[in-house]
């Protein structure tokens, strides 16, 4: 679960407060969901609780649990084997972000196909459909969001904001599908549980979701929050309490191969608590089978045999980022301080992965990342200190590595030429800073620069495909630090290595990197098809394990791959063997 989506609207203009001068008290808040809730059973620390919009699409081997520490959860009642898929279900809602708009239908989220093109809506020109099926079947929640966004439109003062963000567009569909459904509904009761932070927001957080309020009830063309009892929300404060409700349990939406293209809202996987070490994902993996229409599902994937009585945590953020970044993110938005397994590790003997610096002496070892706070640092094998001044250097190499992200991820799909120079161009200073490629914003980086020379190695021949190959090694060698075994990232990371590997050699432009004997990676001809297959196979392997048995979509395209590899490397084995024995 992650908000970046939300950051878009958080930096536009804020307004004057619509809240409520008697807020909601936190007791309000908590009754309102305890009412639903039935407690059926009890351990020493949590209590099972029957949640009866939860149970239709809870499995027998989990249940909702409620515990003093991080409240409702989902456990597992019996073992549960890694890779089962234990929670399957269609969110409530789906949309998409306004940059994927013209890029997935709006109601089954494929990706226009090459050489066709979606159908746009010809009222509100913004969203985009695969088939005459899909828009009909989107109408009845399309209706009133149409003519919204037609208005929201027309009064928008520039093409910046034309259409509404994604926040906006989401609570839209939410709300009137209560309207329609009534308060009785479950879904009601379940949007309704969901929990909220309202009285406890910062006031950044507080201003943001203020933000959010005034934009809702713009674009629900409703004069003040109070004319919203129609969607079950009575006051001024209601309604904020409906978007902390919202940001608190959103999900990123991503497409089979994990980029982000929209948010989701489901209450029940929402019960799901948080860990930076987690033992389940969230994946659509999507696949063949499933009729598009059914699309998008959202998947519980366990990452690791689970035992009866533990309870399944996924991770709410990017877990590439170090523990201060990872805390002060999980304290702004899920208002709580991770004291998960990986926030209470104790890296005096070894240091965090994500955090760490060569050794400056080159012993082989690594020092911890010195920080504003903590300039001293020294290496854990040798002892060897880091001079201030290359500290300074650490320090300056993280700052302008955060920027370049930044700016290069802005830039990503407008002009991915200009990201590509920006996140080469640090590349010096951090190979002068000593940061190991798995270091934060170290890994980040080399992820990008290697999807953006993906993206333009069919267009530009200046790009290397050697090149791109050994930046897609050293993003896997590194996820392999981070990631356990199977987990979607690294699944994702190993696949496109592999597909790299099987690209035509011939499409490779000279050289930029001069081939020395410390330099042989990527080998070439028939050994680098075997090693494309053997990237392949073990691709599928942990694909089958984060997306579930099969690997969705992209488990289904790699084991074509890897056959039709397999069977190029017994075509040129069988070719040498008849050339040897014609001899
Ligand atoms: C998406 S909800 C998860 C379900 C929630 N526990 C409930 O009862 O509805 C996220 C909220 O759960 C709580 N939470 C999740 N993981 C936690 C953790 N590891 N430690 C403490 N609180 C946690 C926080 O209050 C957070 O804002």
């Amino acid at each position: 679960m992650s908000f970046t989506s939300l950051k878009q609207v958080r930096n536009q203009r804020r307004l004057k407060s619509y809240v409520d001068s008697q807020p909601l008290s936190a007791t309000e808040i908590l009754n309102s969901s305890i009412e639903i809730a039935t407690v059926t059973a009890s351990s020493s620390s949590t209590s099972a609780l029957k949640i009866d919009w939860a149970q239709d699409d809870l499995p027998i081997s989990v249940e909702v649990r409620q515990s003093s520490h991080d409240g409702r959860g989902i456990w597992a009642k019996q073992k549960i084997k890694r890779g089962t898929p234990v929670i399957s279900l269609k969110p409530y809602v789906s949309v998409l972000s306004t940059p994927n708009l013209a890029s997935y239908c709006s109601k089954c989220f494929s990706p226009n196909e090459e050489g066709k093109s979606l159908k746009r809506c010809s009222k509100c020109r913004v969203l985009h459909y695969c088939s005459a099926a899909c828009q009909n079947a989107d109408w009845d929640v399309h209706k009133p969001e149409c003519s919204s966004i037609q208005r929201w439109t027309a009064e928008a003062p520039n093409a910046a904001v034309a259409v509404p963000g994604e926040a906006i567009r989401c609570i839209g569909r939410l709300l009137w599908d209560l309207q329609k459904k009534g308060s009785d509904h479950l879904h009601s009761k379940a949007i309704r549980s969901m929990e909220s932070h309202r009285t406890s927001l910062s006031t950044s957080s507080a201003s943001s979701q203020t933000h959010i309020a005034h934009s809702i009830v713009k674009y629900l063309r409703v004069s003040s929050p109070l004319e919203l009892s129609e969607y079950g929300i009575g006051s001024a404060a209601e309604l904020v309490d409906f978007i902390s409700r919202f940001t608190v349990n959103t999900f990123t939406l991503t497409t089979p191969s994990l980029s982000s293209i929209g948010i989701s809202i489901s209450p029940v996987a929402a019960l799901i608590n948080h860990s930076c070490e987690p033992n389940a994902v969230i994946v659509f993996p999507r696949s063949s089978q499933s009729a598009q229409m059914d699309e998008p599902v959202l998947k519980v994937v366990t990452l690791r045999d689970l035992d009866p009585n533990e309870e399944i945590l996924t991770s709410y953020i990017d877990t590439v980022l170090p523990r201060d970044q990872r805390q002060a993110l999980l304290k702004e938005t899920y208002h709580f301080t991770c004291q998960c397994s990986l926030c209470t590790r104790d890296y005096s003997a070894t240091p965090d992965p994500r955090a760490s610096i060569f050794c400056p002496k080159k012993c082989g070892g690594m020092c911890p990342i010195p920080s504003d706070d903590v300039k001293i640092t020294r290496c854990l094998k040798c002892g060897q200190q880091l001079s201030e001044k290359s500290a300074g250097v650490v320090l300056d190499a993280v700052r302008l590595g955060q920027e370049a992200l930044d700016k290069a991820s802005s830039l990503e799909t407008t002009d991915p030429m200009a990201a590509l120079r920006l996140v080469t161009n640090i590349q010096t200073t951090f190979a002068q800073a000593n940061l190991t490629p798995s270091t934060h914003p170290s890994l980040s980086l080399t992820r990008l620069r290697c999807s953006l020379m993906i993206t333009l190695l069919s267009t530009n021949p200046q790009i290397s495909l050697n090149e791109t190959i050994r930046l897609s090694g050293i993003c896997v060698s590194a996820l392999r630090d981070l990631y356990p075994e199977g987990h979607p990232v690294r699944a994702i990371a190993i696949a496109e290595l592999g597909k790299l590997l099987t690209v035509d050699e011939s499409s490779e432009s000279t050289p930029a990197v001069a081939e020395t004997p410390l330099n042989t990676f990527p080998p070439s001809g028939v050994k680098r098809l075997r090693l494309a297959h053997e990237t392949l196979t073990k691709a599928y392997a942990e694909l089958e394990i984060g997306f579930g048995p099969g690997g969705g979509l992209i488990g289904l395209e790699t084991l074509k791959l890897a056959r039709e590899i397999d069977q190029e490397i017994n075509v040129w084995t069988r070719g040498v063997r008849n050339v040897l024995e014609n001899r």
